[in-house]
């Protein structure tokens, strides 16, 4: 209990904080305002002030994040200093007010134990509700207590309970005033090279992900905030669930995506069953797609004769093979090569009309008159070129060379090699074995038509490497828009030079050296360019060869090889944060080891970080899951859990209208909290149709109070109470089952049912 005298210096404290987070809002609203009307005028103009406008908007948007617990704790340090906690950093004139979560200085407030203090004697966490401190819990860290306590495992264990007990929203909040030394290990972990983060459901890696992304945004914002960082989880669902951390630790520059909207321009959503995902996704996808590709690039099977304006010309195999090799040895990209066919195959055609319209029938003087022109042929360089440019325009001729090697588009690469039996049977007979079994093809032979699955879009992304975009268009827009802005740079520079030291005042401004003296008008455009009104995140969006500054990947056990290929090229310095659990893969095809995932790009040159405490499950249900699955995979060992709930799991077997009644019960003892009942597909249309207080479907609202789930869906998210249906359907549905019963068993943060439906 937190004497009154205490809570009222805090509260004074808090509201001097807030006073002057008022302030700086109206400040940042004034400048706002003001962009707004500023004059639009020139291009140059226009784009600066809808910068600042973006600007300005952005910061108030973060103040407005943080109103909610900006301040949340307190470290009285040995040498008498007094730091304040929060969301972010303030400061008054003279004096911060409030230290950001991030800044090495509020470290210890997470990892400080009695045995390691690291200088602080008293650790203070602040409760608010509003603009009001509610409750203070402290913790003495001096030696006495040391002698006392040990070296306790957890920090802020009432704040952290407390957040542990919450009922769940169907958001996940951020845990800024909880996090626990191992996850604050990872999350201030230095950002070059891969790390993998390795831990059992529940130990927090979601979380530490996304303040992790808040770290290194705060920590390196200027190399970060230019190439932006990505964050991938696994479906829709399960990023709107996430979805709300960031923005409330007032960080908004990060990219959310699932693998399938990887591919810009496509929304990959199509569903289809998990074996062709699987295949879909193999390594050997690479040579399937570049044999496709080759396929392409063909030559006659038998002569073909191509009527030109009622001539016949022919082309044969012999004819274009030089010009197939000849594109093929170039190196270039399918599509870029494709001019040195055509040139060739052009060449050829253009003899054969030349041998026609100017052979010399008496270049040899075959009369005997001394007056033959000793040619066989009567046409010039410049006739030769004026045929080749006809033949190149007439359409049958062009109709021919596409046939021999047609300009692609990834989309059209792929649909036609799906909707082709033989064309499928083609690339997979590469080599001296077969890269897939004629069974394998007939799984992938689709119609054309019906959109992309998430499995696709790898593909979509490896044929465009193949392929090589037509890029030329886009080039030339960005010629024209880096020339504007070198311009541009250029004028800031002339007018700063021209107004060199005059209006400095101050000592402090005379210390700054001059714009101009600096940076050259190629830097400071690539920093406009960074300033563009679009975040690096919006833009990366659109761009399929951008790249990230850092790339966190959730669920990461989830992912093919063919996926991390893509991801590697989104990040080819592997910046990387890669956090997931190999035990509760569902995946077919999945990793046995994170070595098996990464040595292709980094051989052994990651590290790993493990988290080993259960946060989400209690004790029980734990205890329940570990004897359950013990049996089914003894490779499972669930993490340490950190509480318990007094309540036991329940197990029932019965018919429908009992689970019915079951399920009833318990969203009727929710509270505030959210349900889920979690159960195979195939049982999906059933319990929807007898329990319509449940939301259903591909992407269900995690805020309605109780939904239907399968595993799949399931994955990555957490519920009060957790009912699953059929766990032995779920055990032996797939290979993995086991693992996808070790997911839906942890889900709860409070109750679990375990109900077996008997048959009709
Ligand atoms: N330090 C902490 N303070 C408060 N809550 C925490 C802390 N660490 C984790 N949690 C909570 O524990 C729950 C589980 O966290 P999270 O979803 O990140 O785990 P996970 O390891 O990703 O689980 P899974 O593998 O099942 O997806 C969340 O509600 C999270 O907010």
């Amino acid at each position: 209990m937190s004497s009154l005298s205490t809570l009222a210096e805090e509260q004074s404290h808090l509201s001097v904080i807030y006073g002057r987070l008022d302030e700086l809002r109206a400040q940042v609203r004034d400048r706002l305002a003001e962009a707004r009307r500023r004059g639009g005028g020139t291009p140059e103009a226009r784009s600066q002030r809808d910068a600042a406008v973006h600007a300005h908007a952005d910061r108030l948007a973060r103040y407005d994040a943080v109103e909610h617990g900006l301040c949340f704790g307190r470290l009285d340090m040995r040498d008498g200093e007094r730091l304040h906690i929060g969301r972010i950093g303030i400061h008054d004139t003279d004096r911060p007010l409030l230290l950001d979560w991030r800044a090495p200085a509020a470290r210890p407030f997470y990892v400080a134990t009695a045995v390691t203090p690291h200088g602080v004697t008293l650790r203070r966490h602040i409760r608010t509700r509003g603009r009001a401190v509610v409750e203070l819990d402290d913790e003495i860290l001096d030696l006495d207590a040391a002698a006392t306590a040990g070296d306790r495992t957890l920090t802020g264990e009432a704040a952290l309970l407390s957040a542990l007990t919450a009922g769940r929203t169907g958001r996940m909040r951020d845990i800024v005033e909880t996090i626990q030394a191992e996850q604050d290990r990872v999350i201030r972990a230095e950002p070059g090279g891969v790390l993998v983060v390795q831990g059992g459901p529940g130990t927090g890696k979601t979380a530490v992900a996304l303040h992790r992304a808040a770290y290194l945004l705060y920590t390196y914002r200027e190399q970060l905030s230019a190439r932006g960082v990505l964050i991938v989880g696994p479906n829709a669902t399960f990023l709107r669930y996430i979805s709300q951390v960031l923005p409330s630790l007032a960080e908004t520059g990060v990219l959310l995506a699932t693998p399938g909207d990887l591919y810009p321009g496509i929304t990959a959503r199509r569903s289809e069953p998990a074996p062709v995902a699987e295949i879909k996704g193999r390594a050997v996808m690479v040579e399937f797609l570049a044999a496709a590709v080759r396929d392409r690039q063909r030559v006659p099977a038998e002569p073909w004769e191509i009527d030109v304006d009622g001539h016949p010309l022919r082309l044969t195999a012999a004819d274009c093979e030089p010009s197939r090799d000849r594109a093929r040895a170039s190196g270039l990209r399918h599509n870029a090569a494709r001019p040195i066919f055509v040139t060739g195959v052009l060449d050829v055609l253009a003899a054969q009309v030349a041998d026609r319209i100017g052979a010399d029938p008496f270049w040899d003087d075959p009369l005997g008159a001394d007056d033959a022109l000793a040619t066989p042929n009567l046409l010039d360089e410049s006739d030769r070129a004026d045929i080749r440019a006809d033949l190149a325009a007439n359409p049958v001729v062009r109709a021919a060379i596409d046939e021999l090697w047609p300009q692609l588009t990834p989309a059209g690469l792929l649909t036609d090699l799906y909707a082709a039996r033989t064309a499928l049977a083609r690339a997979a007979r590469t080599g001296a074995t077969p890269l897939l079994t004629a069974a394998e093809c007939e799984l992938l032979h689709r119609a054309p038509g019906g959109g992309w699955s998430p499995a696709d879009v790898p593909l979509l992304d490896e044929a465009a490497e193949l392929l090589g975009e037509d890029d030329r268009a886009a080039r030339a827009a960005a010629a024209r828009e880096r020339a504007r802005r070198l311009a541009y740079a250029q004028g800031v520079l002339d007018i700063t030079a021209g107004s060199k030291s005059y209006e400095l005042e101050d000592d402090d401004e005379a210390a700054i050296p001059n714009i101009a003296d600096v940076m050259e008008a190629d830097m400071l455009a690539e920093r406009l360019a960074e300033r563009e009104v679009r975040s690096a995140a919006e833009r990366a969006a659109t761009d399929r060869e951008w790249v990230f500054g850092h790339v966190i990947v959730d669920e990461a056990q989830e992912l093919s090889p063919m996926a991390w290929r893509l991801l590697m090229r989104r990040c080819p310095s592997r910046s990387m944060t890669l956090v997931g659990d190999l035990a509760q893969t569902g995946a077919l095809g999945a990793p046995s080891s994170w070595s098996q995932v990464l040595s292709p790009y980094v051989a052994e040159r990651w590290r790993l970080a493990e988290l080993t405490v259960s946060y989400r499950t209690p004790a029980e249900i734990m205890e329940y899951t570990r004897r359950l699955l013990s049996t089914a995979d003894p490779a499972i060992v669930p993490p340490q859990p950190v509480r318990s709930a007094g309540v036991e799991p329940w197990e029932a077997t019965g018919a429908l209208s009992e689970l019915v009644a079951r399920v009833t019960y318990e969203i009727d003892a929710l509270g505030d909290g959210r349900l889920a009942v979690i159960a195979p597909a195939g049982r999906q249309a059933a319990l929807a149709a007898a329990l319509p207080a449940l939301t259903t479907g591909p992407s269900p609202d995690l805020e309605d109070r109780a939904v239907l789930l399968t595993v799949a869906q399931a994955k990555g998210l957490e519920f009060d109470t957790v009912v699953v249906v059929d766990p032995e359907r779920v055990r032996t549905g797939s290979p993995r089952g086991a693992n996808d019963l070790y997911v839906a068993l942890t889900r709860p943060t409070r109750r679990l049912g375990v109900f077996t439906l008997l048959p009709d």
